[in-house]
């Protein structure tokens, strides 16, 4: 799916536009930092000089079978239940989204056990139909390449619709206990980071429960290569939700909309995107630096810069959705702030 794809470099005569009319704007030059990057990331990324922040949440959750080996400090029902919970709009990811005034897809990529009902109004729960979690990938691969195919696939059609519904940039958000384990694996294989520093607490676990894990993964690393390519990897140590979000970062790079990436796990599926089409770099935002210890190497490894840093380690998109004032802000920057010349300061315009 990822071969196919399209995405262009970016146009340098609109580079040279935009930056100009950031320039001239009524402040010195280059002192809004940060924010005038983002204006011109954004304008070159939906070749436009006006570009708009029309946020859309891809939250997808699914479970993962390495999980019984005892590498997440919760059961596996908690992602079913949460879930639940997106649908009726009481977890942290969907109060943000409602703050922040941005659409949510709540998507099962491959959720093992049953969702338990949602309230009267609920929005529609998109279903992947894959398979019910992952195989353990301390045993065995994850998926097969037909059912990486699949969930890559998933995450593309949901990037595309948002887009279709005027989406300009599609925020990533998962949920799945035992993800870490998979985001660390990826982070491995994918980028060849050492694999004991990418192993953290992830939703809770303590010194001991961590050790297990580490041994868990060592092990898992071992039925592979050192280094392997992206969608090898995927298939064998991936979610089906991350690979559902590597497909939407990917087709969303290629539909023209910005990606706002998010913690740990999010991020190792923007990481396998973008190894596979490393065009697709420059269109991906990171949002937050998280907790989880892994992330800051992850970030190093893709030459990231994270807007935020906040101490989050939840996921489910929540730096993503905090991270969206900014974006809207170096939009209004670009749209509505006088230049020297319209505003009779003296300057150079
Ligand atoms: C109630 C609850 C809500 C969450 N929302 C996101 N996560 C986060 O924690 C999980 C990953 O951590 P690990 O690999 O240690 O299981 C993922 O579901 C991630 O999205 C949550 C975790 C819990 C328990
Ligand atoms: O960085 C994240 O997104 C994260 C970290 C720990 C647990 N869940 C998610």
């Amino acid at each position: 799916m990822l071969a196919d794809l399209r995405v262009p470099p970016f146009d340098p005569a609109l580079r040279a536009r935009v930056q100009h009319a950031i320039d001239v704007k009524t402040k010195p030059q280059g002192s809004l930092g940060r924010i005038e990057e983002l204006a011109l990331q954004l304008a070159l990324i939906q070749e436009t000089e006006a570009p708009r922040v029309e946020a859309h949440l891809l939250l997808c959750a699914a479970d993962h079978g390495v999980v019984a080996e005892g590498v997440s400090a919760w059961p596996q029902e908690v992602t079913a239940q949460m879930v639940a919970n997106f649908l009726a709009g009481g977890a942290a990811s969907t109060v943000f989204a409602r703050e922040m005034g941005c659409k949510v897809t709540v998507a099962d990529a491959g959720v093992a056990a049953p969702i338990p009902p949602a309230p009267k109004g609920a929005p529609a729960l998109r279903r992947a139909g894959i398979r019910p979690g992952t195989r353990n990938f301390a045993r065995e691969d994850a998926m097969t390449p037909a059912e990486l195919s699949a969930a890559l696939e998933f995450g593309a059609t949901l990037a595309r619709e948002a887009i279709a519904e005027g989406a300009t940039v599609i925020a990533l958000g998962e949920m799945g206990i035992g993800n870490t384990s998979s985001a660390a694996m990826l982070a491995h294989k994918i980028a060849g980071i050492e694999l004991a520093p990418l192993v953290g607490p992830g939703a809770g676990l303590d010194g001991e429960g961590v050790s297990r894990k580490q041994q868990v993964l060592e092990r898992a690393a071992a039925r592979h290569p050192r280094r392997m390519d992206p969608m090898a990897a995927l298939a064998a140590y991936g979610g089906l939700e991350i690979a559902a979000l590597t497909g939407a970062c990917a087709a969303a790079a290629a539909g023209g909309a910005a990606v706002l990436s998010d913690g740990f796990i999010a991020s190792s599926a923007a990481l396998a995107a973008i190894a596979a089409r490393p065009e697709i770099g420059p269109r991906v935002i990171f949002s937050h630096m998280s907790r989880e210890p892994g992330h800051r190497l992850m970030l190093e490894a893709l030459e990231a810069r994270p807007l935020l840093d906040l101490d989050l380690r939840l996921g489910e998109g929540t730096g993503a959705l905090l991270a969206l004032p900014l974006l809207r802000a170096a939009c209004a920057m670009l749209a509505e702030m006088a230049t020297f010349g319209s505003a009779g300061v003296s300057g150079k315009d």
